[in-house]
């Protein structure tokens, strides 16, 4: 099955208070983008990527695709209000050979060709995949300071990117929560919404996602122990 992978790029990084947006931000010496792209480029299941930008941006970051030699670029788009804008947005620009569609957060740039391979094999299968991760933590509900109850830990799973689907299935989702305003935080939401089984596929809790000051100095010790086996 043809195979791209939209990488979501396009937002503004506020909770990491940086005046370099995040994913420009350096990680072992180059821009976490470019060392998301090159985790990606590495899968050979991966035919083309789609990158979603601010548009203020698109410029600049096809500029450093051209010094970093990025392979599979087929597009570098404008995305949107939020996350879910920036999916369609990608999507639109999709190779009309596509058939299987991953998305990814440019802000994970940590993801093992493994984990990409897995749950791209698991999404080709059953239709719809995510990767995730056993929660270590007790789980509460909590409203208005009180709890109001404990959910079971061993059903739940943290969840990670990327996240794979059958191009017609991720369409469908994006074009019936657009239909009914649904906002989802992730495509596999938008998907289960429609009615469709997402498999779980078990990743790395390395795969973690650059969100706050302190993501980044856990993500450059994992990256000195890359290539070894750290769960
Ligand atoms: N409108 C948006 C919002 C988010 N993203 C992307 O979605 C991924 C996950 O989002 P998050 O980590 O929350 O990034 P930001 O929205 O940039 O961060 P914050 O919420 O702190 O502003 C990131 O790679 C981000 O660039 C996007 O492409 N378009
Ligand atoms: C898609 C995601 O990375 C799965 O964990 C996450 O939901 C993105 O959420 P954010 O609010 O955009 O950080």
């Amino acid at each position: 099955m043809h195979t791209e992978v939209i990488v979501v790029a396009a937002g503004s990084g506020s909770r990491m208070g940086s005046d370099i947006k995040k994913q420009y931000l350096p990680l072992a010496g180059a821009p976490i983008l470019i060392r998301t792209l090159q985790a990606l480029a590495e899968c050979s299941s991966v035919d083309r990527m789609v990158l979603v930008v601010s548009e203020d941006d698109r410029e600049y970051v096809h500029t450093l695709c051209q010094e970093h030699q990025m392979m599979k670029i087929g597009a570098i788009v404008a995305g949107g209000r939020e996350r879910q804008d920036s999916v369609r947005r990608g999507l639109a620009a999709l190779d009309e050979k596509t058939e299987l569609v991953a998305v990814h957060d440019a802000a994970r740039p940590l993801v093992t060709m493994e984990e990409v391979e897995a749950v791209l094999a698991a999404a080709r299968t059953k239709g719809a995949a995510t990767l995730g991760v056993p929660v270590k933590d007790t789980i509460k509900r909590v409203a208005e300071g009180l709890v109001q109850e404990t959910l079971p830990r061993s059903e739940l799973f943290a969840v990670h990117t990327p996240q794979a689907f059958h191009r017609r299935v991720l369409e469908d989702a994006h074009q019936r929560s657009l239909e009914v305003g649904g906002l989802g935080t992730d495509d596999a939401s938008l998907v289960e919404w429609a009615g469709v089984p997402v498999t779980m596929v078990e990743g790395r809790y390395t795969n973690l996602k650059i969100t706050t000051p302190d993501d980044l100095v856990i993500a450059e010790a994992l990256w000195k122990l890359k290539g070894e086996r750290v769960r």
